[in-house]
């Protein structure tokens, strides 16, 4: 099992300095709005993935006014399974995120550096379900990549190292091709250089994501049907224009439009997810409800998958639950964190009765942290 057991926020957001020891079960994080729930959550995810769930920009989670933020918790894992009643034991790591304003980053694992962020993603799982948060499905290719990328990145360590070098090399080709346009000269022999290992991690990517798919889709799609009771058929159709056979040789011609277009044209960085209800795009015809559940059967499956690889489940986020789900999908969450499918999870509200009522009605034991009241 794996836990976060405490946790240390200095300059983090709306946080000045709090200390907060959690239950390794069902942590209920109440107060009224703009407490400072949702920001609560943010760290623990920022402390699991080395960045917030909600903004790219790392300088926007440090205290308005402050010159750094510190995130500090103590993550505990063991191979016991899940009860309030054992001892804590099984091997503890304290994890700190520190920045400071207008510098990078640093992780520490014990007090020591990680020489490169990459290698903390995946030791401390989260999945993070927000069910108003549909951007997923309306917004462009660009998030449903970086969900995949996510999903795929948490559970194994070679994909991410095979993303980020794909990353650097994309950036250095659009400089280049930059500078051929811009000089009206294009150095052939150099522009191979840089395109060779792009097209071989291009193919190792489309790969795994293909591979990914295959095994995500029938996991995600049960979600799907128990949270829908099964009206709807849904998809996740892999879109991508690489055939792997052709690819080397069309990205090589390729190179007279990516010169014109200062920029690569083709790759995986182009790919698309096509979230599809009765063979419809979702986006279109998806209605908000039939959205809603897509995303949490997403995420649901993510923490299946994720279970199933490190053999442990990952931290649970529920964010705001009581107030976006109607009663069922409530029913249904609470039924997996009182029989054991979810380890730690925690959850937020901003109506401590209404918490306390379900959380109790479902026969479940609880640690509540109000926020905002001293
Ligand atoms: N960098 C920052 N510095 C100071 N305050 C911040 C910073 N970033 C966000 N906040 C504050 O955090 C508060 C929002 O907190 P959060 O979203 O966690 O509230 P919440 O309790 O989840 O609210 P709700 O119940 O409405 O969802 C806002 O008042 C916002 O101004």
């Amino acid at each position: 099992m794996l836990f976060l057991e405490r946790l240390h926020l200095t300059h983090y957001k709306s946080y000045d300095s709090e200390a907060f020891l959690f239950s390794r079960r069902i942590n209920a994080i109440v107060g009224e709005n703009g407490s400072g729930k949702t920001n609560l959550l943010d760290a623990i995810y920022f402390l699991s993935l080395t960045k917030s769930a909600l903004t790219s920009q790392d300088a926007l989670s440090i205290r308005h006014g402050a010159d750094f933020m510190v995130i500090d918790g103590t993550f505990r894992k063991s191979d016991e399974a899940f009860s309030d009643s054992i001892p804590a034991s099984g091997k503890a790591s304290q994890i700190t995120v520190s920045l400071p304003r207008g510098q990078r980053k640093v992780v520490l694992q014990d007090r020591k550096a990680y020489e490169r962020l990459a290698d903390h993603i995946g030791r401390f799982p989260v999945v993070l379900i927000a069910p108003d948060d549909t951007d997923l499905v309306r917004d462009g290719s660009e998030e449903r990549r970086k969900f995949i990328d996510g999903v795929l990145s948490q559970q194994r360590p070679d994909y991410l190292a095979d993303l980020l070098q794909y990353n650097r090399l994309l950036d250095q080709r659009n400089s280049l091709l930059k500078q051929f346009h811009e000089r009206h000269y294009t150095d052939e022999d150099l522009l191979e250089a840089y395109s060779q290992p792009l097209v071989e991690l291009s193919l190792r990517l489309h790969e795994q994501r293909k591979a990914f798919i295959a095994s995500f889709l029938p996991v995600f799609q049960e979600h799907y049907t128990g949270l829908s009771e099964g009206r709807e058929a849904v998809s996740i159709a892999y879109d991508s224009e690489i055939v792997p056979d052709d690819f080397q040789r069309e990205f090589w011609l390729n190179r007279h439009r990516d010169v014109a277009a200062q920029r690569t044209t083709m790759g995986i960085h182009r790919d698309d997810y096509l979230f599809e209800i009765d063979s419809y795009p979702l986006k279109k015809f998806g209605s908000q409800g039939q959205q809603k559940s897509f995303v949490i059967a997403l995420k649901l499956a993510q923490f299946d998958l994720l279970t199933r690889e490190k053999g442990f489940q990952p931290i649970l986020l529920l964010d705001d639950i009581f107030d976006k789900l109607d009663d069922r999908r409530i029913a249904m969450l609470l039924r997996c964190m009182k029989d054991g499918t979810f380890g730690q999870v925690f959850l937020t509200d901003a109506r401590p009765e209404r918490t306390q009522a379900l959380l109790s009605d479902a026969g479940i034991d609880a640690g509540i942290i109000t926020i905002g009241q001293k």
